[in-house]
């Protein structure tokens, strides 16, 4: 082909510079940790889509504590004779997260078999879609950096079997549980650069995974797995030859693989040899990574396009209908969240919380803490709302060791708490009390009531306000001293001292001006 048309070929070139290259140029910053070197990253991400059932079976998909060998048909053990078929909850939600990514959905797409011989892969070959992916081009901005990093494409394909060697026996054990569960492969271009960049390429993309409801995207319960792809090259020369680590099974383990690679990959170009393609793992307790294969033992995976699946056609209205069923993308939760005036602190927090909600089963989408205040911070002040719930609510359910998914408080509770306190019917003290004893006691009775019962309603009452100021008064002669003296700082220790008497009833800013004009 290109012998044949050997102009077209440059003519394409001029007028056409790869956005790699330009990508590339442009972002050439000096690293300290090995100036003069630039590094090249690219990931493989492997998510397991939270389907109901496999992908090409309608066995239920299991947990992680399931009996092994509970979620199998015989298809998922490959039995001859046996038959795919498309689950196509799994299209919806590999589409879903294609969406998300700004990828193009394919309305044309094919399986293929890819051949090897493992324990785990009952039938000789995994079922994945390498060559005509369901998704193709794309990009993640990334949550830290302003960086966008381009994605290739996005593939359905099935999970293997687990093995488990027993070293004591001398046997492997197969669990077919986990064998035909539906996954994705999302692959990016070779556009990160740096182990902190691949970091927050993964955590970004998990939890775009939990916003669009795709898949539980968690690393350590193998939900989620990378195959990192690294090279490194002189300053100014073209791209080295990569190597790929395989199953990385966390942020910081990923991150510190990337780390050793690029380093050992340094020391072999500045010996003056060259780094050979291979395929490698990571040693968790060394953080080295060791040559699993190299190019020559590379398997030959004998692509051949699978005759029990007719190519996938994918209707535009099918597409439209999920398109128009997406949620709310993080990018413009975040904008929307500015223009309501939270602070950018506050929003980090709520949306961190947030990407870590639970998934539910075939993409049903859950409410997470940005739901939680989206509902609570209606009709009210966003930024009081947001307040009571990143230092008061989710202070506490840190101190009490639970996660927001085990917040007791309904969005009514919350909601009518803070009015409590803005109306000051309550005081800020007593709205934390009232908070505390609905985390500690889970009940649902609403926090009027709950103020009524705690005798926590605010006094008004002025002389009840002056009686507890006196008992102050004669309780810290020291402090009065103090006050007396000009020393206004003094006056906080009285205060205390009444808020204590009130149980938090009185209010704060009117006993501080009865103290003032008592002791003046
Ligand atoms: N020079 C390079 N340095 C670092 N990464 C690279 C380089 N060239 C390509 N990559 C990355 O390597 C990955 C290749 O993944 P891809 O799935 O296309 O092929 P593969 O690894 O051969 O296939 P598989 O592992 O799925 O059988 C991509 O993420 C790509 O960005
Ligand atoms: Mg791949
Ligand atoms: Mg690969």
């Amino acid at each position: 082909m290109l012998a044949r048309f050997p102009h077209a070929k440059i003519c394409m070139l001029a007028h056409r510079p790869r956005l790699s290259r330009l990508l590339h140029a442009s972002r050439i910053k000096e690293d300290s940790r090995w100036p003069d070197w630039n590094v090249v990253i690219g990931i493989e991400v492997h998510a397991q889509i939270k389907s109901k059932a496999k992908l090409f079976s309608n066995t239920l998909t299991s947990g992680l504590h399931d009996p092994p060998n509970t979620h199998v048909s015989l298809y998922d053990a490959a039995f001859p004779g046996t038959l795919p078929h498309l689950n196509p909850k799994c299209v919806e939600l590999g589409i879903r997260m294609a969406i998300a990514l700004n990828s193009e959905v394919q309305r044309r797409s094919a399986f293929d078999r890819k051949h090897y011989f493992y324990a785990d892969l009952p039938t000789g070959y995994q079922i994945t879609q390498q060559y005509a992916p369901f998704a193709k081009g794309g990009f993640l901005k990334l949550s830290k950096e302003d960086i966008s990093v381009r994605i290739k494409q996005i593939q359905l394909e099935q999970d293997t079997a687990k093995s488990t060697f027993y070293p004591r026996q001398q046997h492997t054990a197969i669990d077919l549980n986990r064998a035909g569960t539906g996954l994705m492969e999302i692959v990016s271009e070779p556009d990160l650069r740096s182990p902190e960049e691949a970091g927050d390429y993964v955590r970004t993309l998990q939890s775009l995974l939990r916003c669009v409801g795709s898949s539980d995207g968690n690393m350590e319960q193998g939900s989620l797995r990378c195959d990192v792809n690294v090279s490194v090259n002189r300053r100014g020369s073209g791209f080295g030859t990569r190597c790929e680590i395989k199953n990385l099974n966390s942020v910081r383990f990923m991150m510190i693989a990337i780390t050793s690679e690029v380093r050992r990959q340094i020391d072999i170009l500045q010996s003056g040899s060259s780094v050979p393609q291979e395929t490698r793992g990571f040693d968790e307790d060394r953080a080295e990574t060791y040559s699993l294969r190299n190019k020559e033992d590379a398997p030959d995976y004998r692509y051949m396009p699978d005759p029990n699946l007719p190519p996938l056609f994918l209707e535009e209205a099918f597409v439209t209908d999920i398109r128009q069923r997406m949620p709310e993308l993080p990018d413009a939760t975040r904008i929307r969240l500015q223009s309501l005036g939270l602070s950018s602190r506050d929003i980090d927090v709520i949306m961190d919380v947030d990407s870590g909600r639970e998934v539910g089963v075939d993409g049903e989408l859950r409410p997470g803490a940005v739901a939680y205040f989206d509902s609570v911070a209606s009709g009210r002040d966003p930024r009081v709302v947001v307040n009571w719930i990143t230092h008061e609510l989710l202070g506490q359910l840190a101190f009490r060791k639970e996660t927001f998914s085990d917040n007791p408080m309904t969005v009514e509770q919350m909601g009518e708490l803070i009015d409590l306190v803005q109306s000051k019917t309550v005081t800020g003290t007593s709205g934390k009390e009232i908070l505390r004893h609905i985390l500690t006691t889970r009940t649902l009775n609403m926090p009027s009531q709950l103020a009524e019962e705690l005798n926590m309603l605010a006094t008004s009452d002025d002389t009840l306000l002056k009686q507890w100021c006196s008992v102050a008064i004669s309780a810290l002669p020291n402090e009065v001293d103090k006050v007396r003296k000009g020393n206004m700082n003094a006056i906080n220790r009285l205060v205390g001292h009444v808020m204590k008497a009130s149980k938090g009833a009185a209010n704060a800013q009117a006993v501080k001006t009865i103290l003032t004009e008592m002791l003046s």
